[in-house]
């Protein structure tokens, strides 16, 4: 057995995301994001789950807040729906879905618990989708008036803020791969998405510091470690470019200005360019605060001439997965957190890390053993983070509950605490009482 003490100011939270708990779809003033639509569209999510009930939580925050307290987090990532806030994109604003959020962060508040709210989760009004999404300049300033109604409606409410959760998911997984909404299959089409969400997050962080917002802004970027199935420079160039996509192609703008000039060579070979306008990459490299790093796995890459537009395929390295077929490594994320130094020792929070492990009640328990040996073995990764001086201020867990887990619907979870989805009971699982524990003692107790 062995202990890792945690730093004292070190937060510990658990996040979630505001399609994937909150239900209530057709109430408050909402209006239709692409992902009710995607949802809808046969053949896109599982089973055709969609989020419309979800965990009800714009009904039951209240409970969802007293298991927080339980829990004993100091922090919760949450993000806002757009389409709550503005309905149909640019136009209106829906006063009734402010005031939801309002009663929900001054709950939080009351409990001791720090609001870090993400601004895009992934709900993008259906409006702006039909007149183009992120490549139109249409939704990059809808984006920009709608950050600013949260942030002059939030200002010293809410102190941490993200602007975009897992652009190259934005990006990539649901323009190129056609795997998460709007579900386009384009380069092309992604490339735009990914540079107009860049600008968009400019812009948003100029807005910020211009109205004098309080608090710290950053972005969350999903993280694809991956090391070299051989030694061959094909392999390690297969592998470059695929850490690249998620991690430099949008990191790269934003702290130094310009894109990967070898990932923009790759994609001309493939016929697609940035849409750069002038002044673009001087907004888009404003001055962050912090960073959010998601983190579930790593892969073993080579060279695949066949292998999509990277030409780069992960080899299965015989590691044991998650339920959802992710190898459990947790030595990439410190690999990754060293390679991340490269733009600074930047203040980084792991915003989301977690395990979709789906095991069910059994006698009213849910032991999620493995769940529990994942994030030992993470945790015990980011103490070693933080002893090598990397500037790791907190860790969310993925997720407080079971939740609709995009195109898996709600087969996969990934829950500290079990949804049951027809009755929306919540059941902690033995790993919450685990992370209760480990926030407790502020320290990590290992079992070997
Ligand atoms: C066959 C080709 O496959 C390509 C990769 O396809 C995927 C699918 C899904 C993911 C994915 C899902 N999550 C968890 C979420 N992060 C944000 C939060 O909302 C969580 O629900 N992270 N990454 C990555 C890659």
């Amino acid at each position: 057995m062995t202990i890792f003490q945690f730093p004292k100011d070190f937060r510990w939270g658990t996040a979630t995301a505001s399609y994937q708990i909150e239900g209530a779809a057709q109430e408050g003033g909402r209006g239709v994001s692409i992902w009710d639509t995607f949802a809808r569209t046969p053949g896109k999510v599982f089973n055709g789950d969609n989020g419309d009930i979800a965990c009800d939580s714009y009904h039951r925050y209240e409970e969802d807040i007293e298991l927080m307290k339980k829990l004993g987090i100091n922090t919760y990532r949450f993000s806002i729906a757009w389409p709550r806030i503005i309905p149909d994109g640019d136009g209106e604003i829906n006063r009734e879905g402010l005031d939801f959020y309002h009663r929900f962060v001054d709950k939080l508040l009351e409990a001791g618990i720090e609001p870090f709210c993400t601004l895009y989760h992934w709900d993008l009004p259906q409006t702006l989708e039909d007149d183009g999404g992120w490549g139109n300049r249409r939704t990059v300033d809808a984006f920009v008036k709608y950050a600013e109604v949260i942030f002059k409606e939030f200002s010293g409410k809410i102190n941490f803020w993200l602007t975009f959760n897992e652009p190259w998911c934005i990006a990539f997984l649901s323009n190129l791969l056609g795997i998460h909404a709007p579900g386009n299959r384009d380069l092309q089409t992604s490339i735009n998405v990914a540079h107009g969400l860049l600008v968009a997050h400019g812009k948003a962080v100029q807005s910020f510091r211009r109205l004098g917002i309080t608090g710290q802004i950053g972005i969350a970027p999903n993280v694809c470690w991956a090391e070299p199935y051989s030694k061959s420079p094909e392999d390690q160039a297969a592998c470059d470019r695929s850490i690249a996509l998620n991690t430099d192609w949008f990191l790269d703008p934003i702290y130094k200005g310009s894109y990967p000039q070898f990932m923009v060579d790759w994609f001309a070979e493939a016929g697609a360019t940035v849409p750069i306008q002038e002044g673009d990459m001087e907004i888009i490299s404003q001055p962050i605060d912090l960073l959010g790093i998601n983190y579930y796995t790593m892969g073993l890459n080579r060279f695949n001439p066949e292998a999509g537009v990277l030409q780069s395929e992960e080899v299965d390295m015989g590691l044991t997965k998650t339920d959802i077929g992710w190898p459990i490594e947790s030595r990439g994320l410190y690999e990754f957190m060293h390679y991340l130094q490269k733009y600074g020792n930047v203040d980084v929070y792991i915003t989301e890390n977690g395990a979709c492990i789906n095991d069910d009640l059994d006698n009213g328990k849910i032991n999620d053993d493995r769940r529990i040996s994942y994030y030992e073995q993470h945790l015990a990764q980011i103490h070693r983070i933080i002893n090598d001086g990397i500037n790791l201020k907190g860790y969310m867990a993925w997720s407080l509950m079971d939740n609709f887990e995009w195109a898996e619907g709600y087969r996969m979870r990934f829950g500290l605490i079990h949804v049951d989805y027809r009755s929306l009971v919540r059941t902690p699982k033995e790993s919450f009482y685990w992370y209760q524990n480990v926030i407790k003692n502020n320290w990590l107790e290992t079992r070997s």
